[in-house]
C-alpha cells in the first residue's frame, strides 16, 4: 500500500530547512554537567542530524539554512559538504549572529538533558528571499523542523518553503521538534505548529510534542487516535507518534494503525533517537517499503545513535542498520 507518492526525476531525494548548530556533548558522562570539564564538538540541530542521516543512507540531500560568519559556521558547512550534502542554499549571516549551542548532559543512559544557548542565533535569521524555490521544486521531499517556526524571519521563510513545496508537488514532512527554550509562549507554539501541520503530508512527533499542538483542544487523556485523525483529516497521509523505548505508532489515511517493535540497545544517551528514527523511516517509505518495515528500520537506526556518544557523527549507513537488525534477530544484542 502506497500512502505517499514521492515525485520521480528530482535532483534531490531530500531537503531539510531549519537549524544548523553545534552539539557539545559531555565527555565525562554519568555525572551532572556541573562536574563536566570537557566536551566533544559535533554538528547538531535536529534537521541537520536528519539530513546527515539521509545522506549517510545514500540519498541525494540538500539543506536550506543560515550559519554564523565564524569558525563554527565554517565548521558546519564544511562538515555538510564532507558528508555529501548540497550547501548551495546554506547562507552566511552578516549581522554578527552566532551559532546555536546544545550542551548535552549525560547523567545516566536514561537521564540526559540539553542546555541550549540560542540567543541571536543565525539559523532563525533565514529570510524568505533566501529560500530557493528551484531547490524545493527539485526535491522529492522537504523536511520542516518545528523550531524553525519559533521566530521571524525564519518563520516566514519556512511558510514560503511550505508553499513552494505544495506548488511543486514536493512531499512535506513536518518533524514537530518542540524545544521550549526558543518560543515566546506555549500558545504561540500551538498556533504556528498547527498552521504548518495543516500543510504537511507526513507528521512525526512525540506524544508530548503533539500535546504542545493541542493547547486549544480537548484531548485530556492524550489519545493518539484523536491526534492522528485530526491531521489525517487535513493534508496528512501518515502521522507518526513516537513513544521512546516503547516504540512508535503510525496512523494512515485509510484508518489503519501500524505498530513496529523497537530493538534492544546498549544506551549511552537518549537524544538523537528521534532524528535517526526519522531518517530511517523516511529512507524506507521513500524507497517504497511498507510502513512497518520503514518504522523498524528507523528504530534500528535510532538504536545505533543512542548507543553512541554523538548524534550526527553516529548516523548509520543502510548496511549498518541492516546489520544491526540481523544481529538483534540473532540475539547478539541485548538492552543494557
Ligand atoms: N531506549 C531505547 N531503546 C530502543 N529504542 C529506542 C529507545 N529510545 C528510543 N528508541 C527508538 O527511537 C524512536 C524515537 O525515539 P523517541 O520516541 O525518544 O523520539 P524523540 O523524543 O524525538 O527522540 P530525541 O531524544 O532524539 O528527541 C522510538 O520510537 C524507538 O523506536
Ligand atoms: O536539535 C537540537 O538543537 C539538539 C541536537 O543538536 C541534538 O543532537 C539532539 O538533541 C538531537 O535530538
Amino acid at each position: 500500500m502506497t500512502y505517499v507518492s514521492f515525485p520521480a526525476d528530482r535532483s534531490f531525494d531530500f531537503t531539510a530547512i531549519g537549524r544548523l548548530c553545534i552539539d557539545l556533548n559531555a565527555n565525562e558522562i554519568n555525572r551532572p554537567m556541573e562536574q563536566t570539564m570537557t566536551f566533544t564538538k559535533y554538528v547538531g540541530g535536529s534537521p541537520a542530524n536528519i539530513a546527515i542521516g539521509m545522506s549517510r543512507l545514500g540519498l541525494k540531500t540538500a539543506f536550506i539554512g543560515k550559519i554564523a560568519d565564524d569558525q563554527m559556521g565554517r565548521f558546519i558547512s564544511g562538515y555538510l559538504r564532507d558528508n555529501g550534502i548540497d550547501t548551495g542554499n546554506v547562507v552566511t549571516d552578516k549581522t554578527g549572529a552566532v551559532t546555536g549551542l546544545a550542551f548535552t548532559e549525560i547523567k545516566s543512559p536514561t537521564d540526559c538533558s540539553i542546555l541550549m544557548y540560542r540567543d541571536n542565533v543565525a539559523d532563525l535569521k533565514l529570510s524568505p528571499n533566501e529560500v530557493s524555490e528551484e531547490l524545493i521544486a527539485g526535491s522529492k521531499m522537504l523536511l520542516i523542523s518545528g523550531t524553525a517556526l519559533a521566530a521571524s524571519p525564519s518563520r516566514e521563510a519556512v511558510f514560503l518553503a511550505l508553499d513552494y513545496a505544495r506548488k511543486h508537488g514536493t512531499v512535506v514532512v513536518f518533524d514537530v521538534d518542540y524545544r521550549p527554550y526558543t518560543w515566546g509562549s506555549p500558545e504561540e507554539t500551538a498556533i504556528y505548529y498547527n498552521l504548518a501541520a495543516e500543510k504537511s503530508d507526513i507528521i512525526v512527533g512525540t506524544r508530548e510534542e503533539f500535546d504542545s499542538m493541542e493547547r486549544f483542544e480537548r484531548n485530556p487523556r492524550r489519545i493518539d487516535r484523536y491526534t492522528a485523525d485530526k491531521w489525517l483529516n487535513h493534508s496528512a497521509s501518515i502521522v507518526i507518534i513516537k513513544h521512546g523505548k516503547e516504540g512508535s505508532i503510525a496512523y494512515t489515511k485509510d484508518g489503519l494503525e501500524h505498530r513496529a517493535k523497537s530493538y534492544p540497545a546498549k544506551v549511552v544517551k537518549t537524544f538523537g533517537a528521534g532524528d535517526s528514527y526519522a531518517a530511517g523511516f523516511l529512507y524506507g517509505v521513500s524507497s517504497g517499503w511498507t510502513i512497518e518495515r520503514s518504522m523498524e528500520f528507523g528504530s534500528a537506526a535510532a538504536c545505533i545513535v543512542i548507543s553512541s556518544h554523538s548524534c550526527s557523527d553516529a548516523m548509520p549507513t543502510a548496511e549498518q542498520v541492516e546489520d544491526y537488525i540481523k544481529r538483534c534477530d540473532r540475539g547478539e544484542i541485548t538492552a543494557g
